[in-house]
């Protein structure tokens, strides 16, 4: 994405800075894959109550396609998303897209949103995301969300900065029995990553 072209909404270059073609991991599920959730715990993918239950798929091209079916629980205003969760759907998409294809550990650093339409329960949204570029350990990924169709009025648009880190991040701040759960599924062997930042 080149950045939002609408006049009220000025477009920042994107990325930000120089960046370098992002490399699609030899181990990245290919098009057609359906991504399994990363984390049963996580509230974008997981089975949490309430949570966004979003799910993702590779399309072709370096974009991975999630969908984010919006319910009374996901309310701000009445039957509308709350923006706050709908920057949590695209934080777990951008963040599915980059920790999927260039299996990289990264976190989120950045995130904008640009809300352009309003987001009715009972939609769902159609999130196309892809890698934008990468400069060292910075990774600029970008999407679009489109309403209860892949070619939708775009309701929300973001722009993400991932910042990738090595495993100590997740057992130094987060919880090492977690991280060891995870990295013993088939799909997420440490070795199957590039883990070194
Ligand atoms: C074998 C297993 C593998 C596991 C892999 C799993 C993948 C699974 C697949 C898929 C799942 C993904 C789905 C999840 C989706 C949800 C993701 C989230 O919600 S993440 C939670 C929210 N984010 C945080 O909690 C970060 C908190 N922040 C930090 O920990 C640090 O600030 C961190 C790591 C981001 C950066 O800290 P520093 O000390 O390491 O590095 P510094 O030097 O500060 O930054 C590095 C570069 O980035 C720039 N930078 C950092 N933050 C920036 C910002 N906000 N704006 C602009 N630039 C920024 C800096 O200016 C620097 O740039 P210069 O190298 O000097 O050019």
């Amino acid at each position: 994405m080149s950045g939002v072209s609408d006049n009220r909404r000025p477009a920042n270059p994107w990325p930000p800075v120089q960046t370098e073609q992002p490399e699609i991991h030899p181990k990245a599920p290919g098009p057609g894959t359906k991504l399994q959730m990363h984390y049963a715990e996580c509230f974008g993918c997981g089975e949490v109550d309430n949570g966004l239950h979003m799910r993702s798929t590779v399309g072709e091209a370096g974009v991975v396609f999630s969908k984010f079916p919006v319910t009374r629980a996901h309310q701000g205003a009445p039957g509308l998303a709350h923006g706050g969760l709908l920057a949590c759907a695209f934080d777990e998409a951008l963040g599915s897209t980059v920790g999927n294809l260039l299996r990289r550990p990264a976190v989120t650093g950045k995130l904008e949103t640009d809300f352009l339409r309003p987001v009715p329960v009972g939609t769902t949204l159609f999130i196309a995301a892809r890698v934008d570029g990468v400069a060292g350990r910075k990774i600029y990924a970008s999407a679009d969300g489109h309403l209860d169709s892949a070619d939708g009025p775009v309701a929300v648009r973001a722009r993400g900065l991932f910042i990738q880190v090595g495993l100590e991040h997740f057992t130094t701040h987060g919880d090492p029995e977690a991280l060891q759960k995870f990295t013993q599924q088939p799909t997420r062997r440490a070795e199957d990553w590039d883990i070194n930042p």
